[in-house]
């Protein structure tokens, strides 16, 4: 029998074998059908209230999800999981509210994979789920949860977080069926990305609801929910929630199941978590943190401080002094990818200190975090309670701190009592107490982008404790802030300017969003804002230092000193800051201002070479600032030589051949020089002797005085100045600076390297009341030493390490 031969050259199929394959797939597309029919019959008679429901395997879950599962080695429910997830399933919309660390992520994880199965959803369907979440980092962590858990399913899924022009990721945003987003963001691509929209939509999730519904959001989120269709299910989770009529209403949610686990219980903090606070005055707050750290070298810590320049100038100035652990920061002004770098540096160390604003408060699943600091009061019990949820996660254990100031003491007190949080007071320990006050002044004096940055936080905190809205907890009025101004080795206090009337009763009623310290949201940063216009003032006048400041401006923070000052400028002319930096005029700048003619528009324009022109037009200033029209004011060029001496003369100055001739023999003009100029070497040499034996002995003493400091504070760390640092004039003072990695880099001062000297058991650093009273304590001490550490959780999971990767991976992210 002849074989057919197709035109590839391959022979033709036999009739038999395509049946056979079209018949496999019936049979697969049969079989997934009855699947899917006994699972909704598994649903529908699942019963909500049982409590037999303990692990995965009793609920009924999709074969994809059941491996997802299996393979990311989650067996039991949470409570959270047990009490949402079987109601989800049932199709209702909830109202999830569960400790930090409980397992909210999976919680609504599993019901939107389990909907989209349930759905037979494929690419061609277009967007079926959208989960919302306030900030990126947490945006990127359900991402992973979702790809972990949701390995074995075939949808595709995204982030939208930004950080990419709008046209790139407008490109991909078509072919997904799961977004993981942040609302402005995704705002900004339903109003204007074509061809995409949710009309499809069956599922819509908002982690960390209360955030999200805050002042901030709630335009984003009203518009958002305006491009969703009605039809669809919406869950709501949060660590703590409140169930205002007007967000459910804004998310038309219907007959909300309210899931909540902590509200019969003692208190809304995990009771694995050790929770204490110590009183220390405003100005020895830094001091305090910096012992905290040299005691826990060998500890994985958050501190949380109110604001981002607060961030930056604690990490800058301890980076300085090298404390012997791997130190970071994040807030909310950091390029996002730099944002996502310093998350996952963290989550991977073991030993790290991480300085950060509320940005990573919420939601933030970092592995075996040993401490949360609290430097600076959180701004109610609910910011402390997420805050602290940041360790003794799921089922281990954690400690947290909370620094206050005197004036704090009663007030936050009063507020964390009220949700039942239960805190202990701690004493540090006197022999503990260091003082880097000193080291933190002859920084800032080394280096004055230092001291800018330094200003900067000191105005900041200043403004985010006055914009507070519990009067009863900050206040002002009663903090020492020139001591805390000298606390953080700044020269003096900077002035602040406080604006009073209408304006400060606007700012006090602003929302909460707007109020965040510096105007720098943590939250999304994505959605469409303004910047502000800056204006360059009329009748500016710049002196030689504006310029110098210009002139570093190539250097990582020189900026500072260039923000001091137009904040100030734009304070005038701007009724949103009311609280500024008065910068007192020097010597130079009286001088500049002197020039200037009373009321009129008239200035002095310094054109380098020490020149003053009165400016009295706007044409007259372009010319002069024009270098061709220059020529005209300087007159005709005219030739200078010059002497031995290195001194300019105009030519005429030197002396005609033939008077010189009439004034004697050259010979014995010569002789007679010599002698006069022998006598005069000899004279100077005696006095050149005697004062360098002057400046010999002053060197000497110099240097025993500072000797004699070194001892008297001997308790304290030095700092680690580059180039001598004894105060040299010639000394460049960003020397200190550039010799440093930039922020977040490796090695360098210790920082981020892994390779730490082996050191000595860290000593606890504090006392509780009753350690004091006896011995016992110091077993106790020990004892929870040991027990600190234990059952840790740690990420077994190949991490993606940058955005790419996770990108790469979400085109075709669920794919078995
Ligand atoms: N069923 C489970 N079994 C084991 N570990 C779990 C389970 N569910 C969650 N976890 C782990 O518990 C940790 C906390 O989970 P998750 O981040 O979801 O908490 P959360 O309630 O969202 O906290 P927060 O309120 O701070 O956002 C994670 O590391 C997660 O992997």
């Amino acid at each position: 029998m002849a074989t057919r031969v197709s035109n590839s050259g391959r022979p033709p199929k036999p009739k038999g074998q395509k049946h056979g394959k079209q018949e496999i797939r019936q049979q697969k597309r049969k079989r997934e059908q009855e699947d899917l029919q006994s699972l909704e019959a598994r649903i529908s008679d699942l019963d909500i209230k049982s409590t037999e429901i303990k692990l995965f395997s009793d609920l009924p879950l999709s074969q994809p999800t059941t491996s997802g599962l299996k393979a990311s080695h989650f067996t039991t429910l949470t409570d959270i999981q047990a009490g949402a997830i079987p109601l989800a399933l049932k199709n209702n919309d909830i109202l999830g509210a569960a400790k930090t660390g409980s397992g909210k992520t999976l919680a609504f994880i599993l019901p939107v994979l389990e909907k989209l199965y349930r759905a037979q959803w494929t690419e061609f369907d277009g967007l079926g789920a959208l989960i919302i979440s306030p900030t990126r980092e947490l945006a990127v962590q359900i991402f992973e949860v979702l790809r972990k858990v949701g390995r074995y399913h075939a949808f595709s899924a995204g982030l939208v977080i930004g950080g990419k022009s709008l046209k790139e990721e407008a490109e991909r945003l078509t072919r997904m069926n799961i977004l993981v987003c942040t609302p402005g963001r995704m705002l900004q691509h339903l109003d204007q990305t074509a061809g995409f929209d949710a009309d499809n939509l069956q599922i819509l999730v908002l982690d960390e609801a209360d955030r999200i519904m805050d002042m901030g959001f709630q335009r984003d989120v009203d518009a958002l929910v305006e491009h969703l269709p009605k039809s669809r299910q919406t869950l709501m989770f949060s660590a703590t929630q409140s169930k205002k009529v007007s967000d459910l209403a804004r998310l038309s949610l219907k007959d909300p199941e309210y899931v909540s686990v902590h509200e019969s219980a003692a208190s809304s903090t995990p009771s694995n978590l050790q929770q204490h606070y110590i009183v220390t005055p405003l100005h020895e707050k830094i001091d305090t943190l910096y012992g905290f750290i040299k005691a826990n070298l060998k500890s994985k810590i958050v501190v949380f401080l109110s604001s981002g320049k607060q961030v930056r100038f604690v990490y800058e100035s301890f980076r300085h002094l090298q404390p012997g652990i791997p130190l970071l920061h994040l807030h909310g002004r950091q390029k996002q990818l730099a944002r996502l770098e310093i998350t996952s540096r963290f989550t991977s160390a073991k030993h790290s200190c991480l300085f950060a604003t509320d940005v990573v408060a919420r939601g933030i699943d970092f592995p075996a975090v040993d401490w949360v600091i609290q430097v600076d009061c959180p701004e109610d019990s609910d910011t402390y309670i997420h805050r602290v949820g940041r360790t003794a996660r799921y089922q281990s254990n954690g400690r947290a701190v909370l620094f206050l100031d005197p004036s704090e003491e009663a007030g936050m007190l009063q507020r964390l009592e009220q949700k039942k949080i239960p805190i202990q007071k701690v004493n540090v320990k006197e022999k503990k107490k260091k003082s880097i006050q000193n080291s933190l002044q002859n920084m800032c004096f080394q280096n004055p982008d230092l001291k800018y940055l330094g200003q900067k936080a000191f105005i900041s905190y200043a403004r985010a404790i006055h914009l507070q809205r519990d009067k009863e907890i900050f206040n002002l009025d009663k903090l020492d802030l020139d001591a805390y101004a000298a606390g953080m080795g700044l020269p003096g206090t900077p002035q602040i300017k406080f604006q009073k009337g209408e304006d400060i009763k606007r700012i006090k009623n602003a929302p909460r969003a707007n109020m965040s310290s510096d105007s720098e949201s943590d939250m999304d940063l994505d959605g469409p804002k303004e910047k502000p216009k800056k204006t360059k003032k009329k009748d500016e006048v710049r002196t030689k230092y504006d310029k110098m400041f210009e002139r570093t401006n190539q250097d990582v923070f020189s900026s500072h000193y260039s923000k001091i000052v137009d904040d100030q400028d734009n304070n005038d002319d701007s009724d949103d800051d009311f609280l500024a930096v008065k910068r007192r005029l020097n010597d130079d700048d009286l001088d500049a201002e002197s020039r200037k003619a009373p009321g009129t528009a008239i200035k002095a324009l310094d054109l380098g070479g020490g020149e003053a022109y009165v400016v009295d037009s706007k044409r007259r200033e372009k010319a002069l600032k024009s270098k061709k029209k220059m020529l005209k004011f300087r007159g005709n060029a005219s030739k200078l030589v010059y002497d031995d001496d290195g001194n300019a003369h105009e030519i005429y100055e030197l002396q005609d051949e033939d008077d010189f001739k009439q004034e004697g023999a050259a010979e014995d003009l010569r002789q007679k020089f010599l002698e006069g100029e022998t006598a005069r070497v000899k004279e100077a040499d005696v006095d050149d002797k005697a004062l360098a034996r002057q400046k010999k002995r002053e060197k000497k003493e110099k240097r025993k005085a500072a000797e004699r400091a070194e001892f008297m504070d001997s308790g304290d760390e030095a700092p680690q100045l580059v180039g001598g640092g004894d105060g040299d004039d010639n000394e460049d003072p960003l020397a200190l600076l550039r010799s440093l990695p930039i922020a977040g880099e490796e090695g360098g001062s210790g920082d981020e390297s892994g390779d730490e000297p082996p050191r000595k058991k860290a000593k606890k650093w504090f006392q509780q009341d009753s350690d004091v009273e006896s011995d016992a304590g110091k077993k106790s001490a020990k004892a929870k030493k040991k027990s600190k550490g234990k059952g840790k959780v740690f990420e077994v999971q190949e991490e993606p390490e940058t955005l790419e990767d996770l990108e790469a991976l979400a085109t075709g992210l669920l794919d078995g």
